[in-house]
């Protein structure tokens, strides 16, 4: 009998859907609070044809499955074989042993002084994206323009990925990039698509065969647009893929290693011995992995931060002042970065309400007891300080939910508001999240890997977007929508694009 049949969770809307539908055809975390709202830190689910979850977002769980826990909560394996798709036998893939060595190797190249020394290369980037708005606006009626930012932001994320993961131009600022970066363009929302009640059903029934090596048989026999636009995209990559190793480990051998994060990773996997030295294969899916994983979610964090500028003026204001005060027209250094307090507090809000992935995915691997910060009543009664979890349970962890506790935040949790970092709002003590105590990044062994990558790099496009535009609201922001397609994109009620359209004006410099 499955242990998690006593916990308390909405009834099932259907047998075929449980209450996958009501909570995944929701805008990105709705599903989340309502449980949270009605159940507190811990719920359980129906899934499809009988399956069940059980859903968390209780700190001391939480703590407890990603950090003390190690390999023992491992990533669903339907959900394993559909990020196949996207980035290969990579380190997202990778489990247990293999993703230890692949990690390992990977490691050396995401530290905390080699992700300082890729800032020039993000303000650089940020500087040409702001060249090329200034351009625009300079060329319109009234200095001021309405902008699409995502697409922006995803262009210039994706060279900034180019250029400090691979050392490479990708051009994607100023003519779209190549056919491969065009490609890699919205490729987590194609692949991973906005729910529907077709794609969840079909998703969650792979469950049934409770194995990644079937559910990739099974893609691989499959014929549809999704499918077929995933094996293009690995077909253009894997050829740039292979030229970016060679040619890296050609400038390794004449001594020409460069500091970007591929020559690095390079350079480690050659010292590595043989064993766990990465193969050609796992180098090609490193790359697939990186280009992936460190370019959405950039691009959509940085477009969340400017919509929450826009909706709050003073905020917006109080940035550019500090900024403009640290910065003083000299080159950004990291330790201005570090004496801006107001930049750091709204960026790590930002991060809060709005976490580019919202859920990670397990299963226990064995049995095991789950200590719970907060007490549950059971169905029958029961008051739970810790809950039994049999092997083979499956787990939604909620970083919505998490990142919204009012016991961890303070009682407005669903307000935007930078304050809270400053004024002690924010509770201190366990710690269970790596940046903020946020789980934005998720954390413990399967953590994101370039969390200090992604926080220069935001810092840096902040800092130059605020100091000279403005960022004001539209008309269409009443149909926007946070939908949940791999990241959290904006999208328009009724449209399908991923979008975000601002007003983006030139910034008074008397300010
Ligand atoms: C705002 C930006 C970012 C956010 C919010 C973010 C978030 C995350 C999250 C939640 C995970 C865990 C996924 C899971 O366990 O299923 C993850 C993993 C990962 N991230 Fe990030 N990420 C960001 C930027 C980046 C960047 C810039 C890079 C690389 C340059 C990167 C590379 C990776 C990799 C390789 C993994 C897999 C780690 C592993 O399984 O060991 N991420 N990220």
């Amino acid at each position: 009998r499955s242990s998690i049949r006593d916990i308390c969770g909405p009834e099932p809307e259907s047998f075929w859907l449980g209450n996958l539908k009501q909570f995944f055809m929701r805008q990105a975390g709705e599903g989340d609070f309502e449980l949270q709202e009605r159940y507190g830190r811990i719920a359980r689910l129906h899934g499809s044809i009988g399956g069940e979850y059980l859903w968390v977002a209780d700190p001391k769980a939480l703590q407890h499955i990603y950090q003390a826990s190690g390999y023992n909560y491992a990533k669903q394996p339907e959900r394993r074989a559909l990020s196949r798709l996207h980035s290969g036998h990579g380190l997202v893939w990778a489990e247990g042993e293999v993703h230890r060595r692949q990690r390992k190797t990977m490691l050396p190249a995401f530290g905390a002084p080699e992700s300082k020394a890729l800032l020039p290369y993000f303000i650089h980037i940020s500087e040409s994206l702001s060249m090329r708005w200034k351009d625009i606006l300079l060329a319109s009626r009234d200095f001021a323009k309405e902008l699409d930012v995502t697409e922006w932001l995803s262009r210039a994320t994706m060279d900034a990925i180019g250029e400090a993961a691979f050392d490479c131009q990708f051009g994607a600022l100023d003519n779209g990039g190549s056919e491969v970066l065009r490609a890699y363009n919205n490729l987590l929302p194609m692949v991973l698509g906005v729910p529907t009640t077709d794609g969840i059903w079909k998703r969650d029934a792979m469950r049934i065969f409770n194995s990644s090596a079937i559910v990739e048989w099974i893609h691989d026999r499959q014929t549809n647009d999704v499918l077929q636009r995933a094996r293009e995209c690995e077909q253009m990559v894997m050829k740039v893929a292979k030229e970016l190793v060679s040619s890296k480990a050609e400038a390794l051998v004449q001594g020409k290693g460069s500091r970007d994060i591929f020559s690095l990773l390079v350079k480690a996997n050659a010292a590595e011995d043989a064993a766990s030295r990465l193969s050609d294969e796992e180098m090609y899916a490193e790359m697939r992995t990186i280009l992936l994983a460190g370019h959405e979610t950039t691009a959509m964090a940085l477009s969340w931060a400017l919509l929450e500028l826009a909706r709050h003026p003073e905020v917006q204001t109080r940035l550019r002042e500090e900024v403009r005060g640290c910065k003083r027209g000299e080159e950004l250094s990291a330790s201005a970065l570090d004496s801006m307090p107001y930049l750091q507090a709204v960026l790590r809000e930002v991060l809060r309400v709005h976490p580019p992935a919202i859920h990670n995915f397990r299963q226990a691997v064995r049995d095991d007891v789950l200590p719970l910060a907060h007490p549950i009543t059971t169905k029958s009664g029961s008051v739970l300080t810790e809950l039994p979890i049999q092997k083979g349970t499956r787990l939604i962890l909620s970083i919505a939910a998490y990142n919204r506790d009012p016991d961890l935040w303070g009682s407005d949790p669903h307000m935007f508001d930078p304050d809270r970092w400053l004024d002690g709002r924010v509770k201190k003590g366990q710690v269970v999240g790596m940046y903020g105590n946020l789980l934005s990044f998720s954390a413990g062994v399967r953590g994101c890997i370039g969390w200090r990558f992604a926080i220069y790099e935001m810092q840096a496009f902040l800092v130059e977007l605020v100091s000279n535009f403005e960022f004001g609201p539209t008309e269409d922001l009443k149909r926007l929508r946070r939908e949940p397609c791999g990241v959290v994109a904006p999208m328009l009620e009724g449209e399908q694009a991923v979008q975000l359209p601002l007003r983006v004006s030139l910034a008074n410099y008397d300010v």
